[in-house]
């Protein structure tokens, strides 16, 4: 839908145009920013209460850094919509996140501004250093780099590993860090604590106060400016400021707190900043929503809201006139507060996804078993190899996609000591708008050459309890992995009684003659959808659920493969060592000869739109099936094949 920007907004193209305008007229333009964000996120979706937050600092970076030569470095990248639609993507800016559309995260294909691809969190302050390192050995002393990173995505490690190397790195490199108490759900942890500390102290903001006072006379100050603020700022800073400033402890120098939504002062302060070298901080404290008063004040739900009518707030709903299934991540929430109130061992983790897993009904029902640990994976699952030592069983739930940070953690901390932790990995598969990186790809495979490590999916909402249930049963020494896709099951009545499901066994969905279905999880739905249909045009495959990617079911592979030379294999994610590469593994080791055609994503980079837009461009949702099965019966008679 065309949305019409502000007056002053429809005449910027690009920075340069921005530059155009005075001082004063920024605020105006920030207005129109925001209010051209609500009006495009409310009808095409997105991350929105980000953003909003951000307009200031936006166009105050844009106003008086010389982007692109001057490297901005957004974290996460899903705050940068101010961003794109001030470099050159405004009138593309309906596009957002659409398949074919622009991506929802910078992305340094799309633009010569987005100086670094985002998605997942903390990584700025590493790549913003990398370019400001890589400036410096090129002599190129005027250039700044910038790093954008929240108070949420400051939690992780790797922000810490780089201010630790940032701090004796003599490079141009300022991180902004965007505090607004709120990572999706409120912050966690002591870092939080620290901020709000420094943002309520009084001997800090005496501080900033004295420091806006040097800032303010350093262009008076002529050509010895650095050394003289240098020399004002020590005696300013006193011993104790600096001993107990975490960020100037660490041999950054801290400038802030500040107003992050003050646009003057932002842009004089920026200015300023510009001419001080080394490594700086500048703390802004901002209001995750800012500008939109339903997302001021209830900031988790306005993450990202969905579609919404922006007059009255009201989300929109699509309307549906029968019981829908449940989503999995609320099969997940539900099922582990069941689960935890049968056995006292049983702990909930999640990094900072409380309301995006649903432990968040755990962690309202039992607060004392349930932990957010923040932006935090590889913390995440080595707390829960810690906790199963002590005889406790872990249920760690981690996005597929943000597992990819904790693979060695897995591996050593969990696999190699045997340790009970269960991994639960949401948004398996296909993401959907979020795109490739939130795309769970790869969890089969790197999960499945892990020994010690089962691999398990559920076809619906029933199995993903009985496998949560089975997996705590089952003290087989070492991890239990289930994975299961964003998004909604298929039984509307899905709370049944819990059974045991034997590690290592699927079922057969149906019997058949042509050819072998094998499927792992949600997306054996597509198979049974696409055998119905076959089954009305003559055509009779056989469907079989595995469960397992590892152990496989070699019992019903046997099976399958003294039945059928044809068989496809189908799974949510990558094929390239995935759940389609276990059973051709089954096949040459057991000297099958069959024809075996394995559906998943390829080995591309898939990029982002709706989820079944993205199974049909990679083939394998019902329509794709049917397909090849018709290619693959037609091409040959069925015949097997032994030995
Ligand atoms: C490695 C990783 N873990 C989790 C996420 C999911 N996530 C995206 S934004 C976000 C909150 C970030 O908080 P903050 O950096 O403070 O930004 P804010 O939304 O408050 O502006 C989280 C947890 C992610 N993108 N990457
Ligand atoms: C930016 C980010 O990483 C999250 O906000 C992510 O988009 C959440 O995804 P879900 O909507 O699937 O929870
Ligand atoms: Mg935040």
């Amino acid at each position: 839908m065309e949305v019409q920007a502000g007056p002053l907004l429809s005449q910027i193209n690009y920075p340069s145009d921005l530059k155009k305008f005075n001082e004063d007229q920024l605020e105006e333009i920030c207005k129109e920013l925001r209010q051209y964000i609500i009006d495009v996120v409310s009808v095409n979706g997105g991350h929105f209460a980000a953003s909003l937050g951000v307009v200031e600092l936006t166009v105050a970076l844009h106003y008086v850094l010389n982007t692109p030569y001057d490297q901005l470095v957004w974290d996460v990248g899903h705050q940068a919509y101010g961003h794109k639609i001030l470099t050159g993507r405004r009138n593309v800016f309906h596009t957002n996140r659409i398949y074919n559309g622009i991506s929802g995260f910078p992305k340094r294909s799309e633009s010569e501004y987005d100086t670094f691809g985002v998605g997942h969190s903390s990584t700025s302050i590493s790549a913003a250093l990398g370019m400001a390192v890589a400036s410096h050995y090129k002599g190129e002393t005027d250039r700044q780099h910038v790093a954008v990173i929240g108070d949420g995505a400051m939690t992780a490690g790797i922000a810490f590993e780089a201010l630790n190397h940032g701090g004796i790195e003599n490079s141009n490199l300022l991180v902004i860090l965007n505090d607004n108490c709120m990572s999706i759900d409120p912050n966690v942890g002591a870092l939080k604590e620290y901020l709000t500390d420094i943002t309520t102290s009084k001997s800090y903001n005496r501080f900033r106060d004295d420091v806006s006072a040097v800032l303010s006379k350093i262009s008076e100050l002529g050509p010895n400016a650095h050394e003289i603020v240098k020399k004002i700022e020590k005696s300013i800073k006193g011993t104790l400021l600096k001993k107990s400033n975490l960020f100037e402890s660490l041999k950054f120098r801290y400038f802030g707190p500040i107003d992050g939504h003050d646009i003057e002062h932002l842009v004089k302060v920026l200015n300023d900043l510009k001419d001080i070298p080394g490594p700086k901080i500048l703390h802004c404290v901002t209001i995750k929503g800012k500008g939109f008063a339903l997302a001021e004040k209830d900031q988790t739900k306005w993450h990202a809201p969905g579609l919404f009518d922006k007059i009255t707030g009201e989300i929109k709903k699509t309307v549906v006139d029968k019981p829908q299934p449940p989503k999995y991540q609320d099969v997940f929430g539900h099922t582990m507060v069941e689960l935890a109130e049968q056995n006292d061992k049983i702990m909930g983790i999640t990094p900072a996804m409380p309301s995006g897993c649903s432990l968040n009904i755990m962690m309202r029902a039992m607060p004392n078993r349930a932990f957010d640990v923040g932006i935090a994976e590889q913390h995440a699952v080595t707390f829960s190899a810690g906790l199963a030592t002590q005889g406790l069983i872990p249920y760690c739930n981690i996005y597929s996609s943000f597992m990819q940070r904790a693979f060695d953690q897995v591996v050593h901390d969990v696999a190699l000591q045997k340790l009970p932790v269960v991994f639960c990995l949401d948004r398996a598969g296909i993401a959907g708008a979020d795109g490739p990186t939130h795309h769970g790809a790869y969890d089969i495979a790197f999960f499945r050459c892990i020994p010690n490590m089962i691999v398990s999916a559920p076809m619906n909402e029933e199995e993903l309890r009985n496998l949560m249930y089975t997996a705590q049963l089952k003290h087989h020494g070492g991890p239990f992995s289930i994975r299961y896709p964003r998004g909604n099951g298929v039984m509307p009545d899905w709370k049944r009684p819990f059974k045991e499901i034997e590690v290592g066994k699927g079922r057969k969905i149906c019997d058949g003659e042509d050819i072998a279905i094998l499927t792992l999880g949600h997306i054996g739905n597509e198979a049974v959808k696409a055998c119905l249909e076959l089954n009305a045009e003559g055509y009779h495959p056989a469907h079989y659920d595995l469960r397992f990617a590892k152990p496989l079911d070699e019992r019903m592979l046997h099976e399958v493969f003294s039945k059928f030379s044809k068989v496809i294999t189908i799974e949510d994610g990558c094929i390239q060592g995935g759940f389609g590469s276990a059973v051709l593994e089954f096949a040459a080791d057991h000297k099958y000869k069959a024809e075996i055609k394995r559906l998943g994503m390829p080995d591309a980079v898939i990029e982002h739109g709706e989820q079944a837009e993205l199974w049909d461009e990679c083939g394998y949702d019902a329509h794709a099936i049917i397909y090849e099965v018709k290619q693959m019966v037609m091409a040959r008679p069925t015949k097997s094949l032994v030995g």
